[in-house]
């Protein structure tokens, strides 16, 4: 397994936001964490790069625990497209996209080949190509979550952790940027995602994780997680898997 959470609890604001969690993504697998506002998602993958300290439980990275992993190695090992606060400062895509190089060589040392091309290589996956040269703190919301998805990408990490990528996305790029997770997970990558729309999740993901006021209640194949009681009772919905399709037909 790449990645693993065990009994993780974390507690923010006096309660346990998440509580008691036991997750695993192993390489080659696209695994969607979906839930309702507040359930802990973002929280949860905040615990993954030591963003957020639990109060209980375990992040295994391979045979390490993330805990002890030394910030760098960890940055290495684990790419994250995140939802923290933007850079002030004035920077091009192209050098936001190599700061996901920093962790393989250090601050102060120059790129190399490898580096150059493994930032090329994101930029152009990210469709950004023609936005390399512009100050970040000038695109659209669209643009600047695939800026950020870029930078992740550089890393070429065993582990990816994206939360909410297809956010402020148009659906050509919503469903650019999930096939595009198809590929790297093709090629060995472990991917973790949050999501918001269940459609996209049944549609690219191999397995469904469902959080629920910080409980994990579910995780399997969409046909297995998505019947109609937890549509209704978790999200609120009535709907159904026709197939390898969900539909949604209404608030429940
Ligand atoms: N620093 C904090 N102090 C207190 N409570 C917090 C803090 N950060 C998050 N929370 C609470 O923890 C809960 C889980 O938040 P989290 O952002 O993990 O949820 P989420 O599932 O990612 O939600 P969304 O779908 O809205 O992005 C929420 O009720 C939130 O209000």
């Amino acid at each position: 397994m790449s990645l693993r959470v065990a009994g993780l609890q974390v507690r923010l604001g006096g309660r346990f936001v998440v509580d008691g969690v036991d997750l695993a993504v192993a390489p080659g697998e696209v695994l969607g964490l979906v839930g309702p506002n507040g359930s802990g998602k973002t929280t949860l993958l905040r615990t993954l790069y030591r963003a957020v300290a639990p109060a209980n439980g375990t992040v295994y990275l391979g045979q390490s625990t993330v805990g002890e992993l030394p910030r760098r190695e960890l940055a290495r090992r684990l790419g994250a497209s995140t939802q923290e606060p933007e850079h002030a400062a004035s920077l091009t895509v192209t050098e936001v996209v190599e700061q996901g190089r920093v962790c393989h060589r250090g601050w102060l040392e120059p790129m190399r080949a490898e580096d150059d091309e493994a930032v090329e290589a994101a930029i152009r996956a990210a469709g950004l190509v023609e936005l390399r040269d512009r100050d970040v703190r000038t695109l659209s919301g669209g643009e600047r979550q695939r800026v950020s998805i870029a930078r992740a990408l550089a890393v070429r990490p065993e582990v990816l952790v994206l939360d909410e990528p297809t956010n402020h996305l148009d659906l050509r790029h919503q469903l650019g940027v999930l096939g595009l997770l198809r590929e790297l997970a093709a090629e060995g990558l472990a991917v973790l995602l949050t999501l918001h729309d269940l459609r996209l999740a049944v549609s690219y993901c191999d397995r469904i994780a469902v959080l629920d006021r910080g409980n994990l209640i579910a995780v399997g194949s969409s046909a297995e997680v998505l019947d109609e009681q937890l549509l209704a009772e978790v999200f609120g919905v009535r709907g159904r898997m026709r197939g390898s399709t969900l539909d949604i037909l209404g608030p429940a």
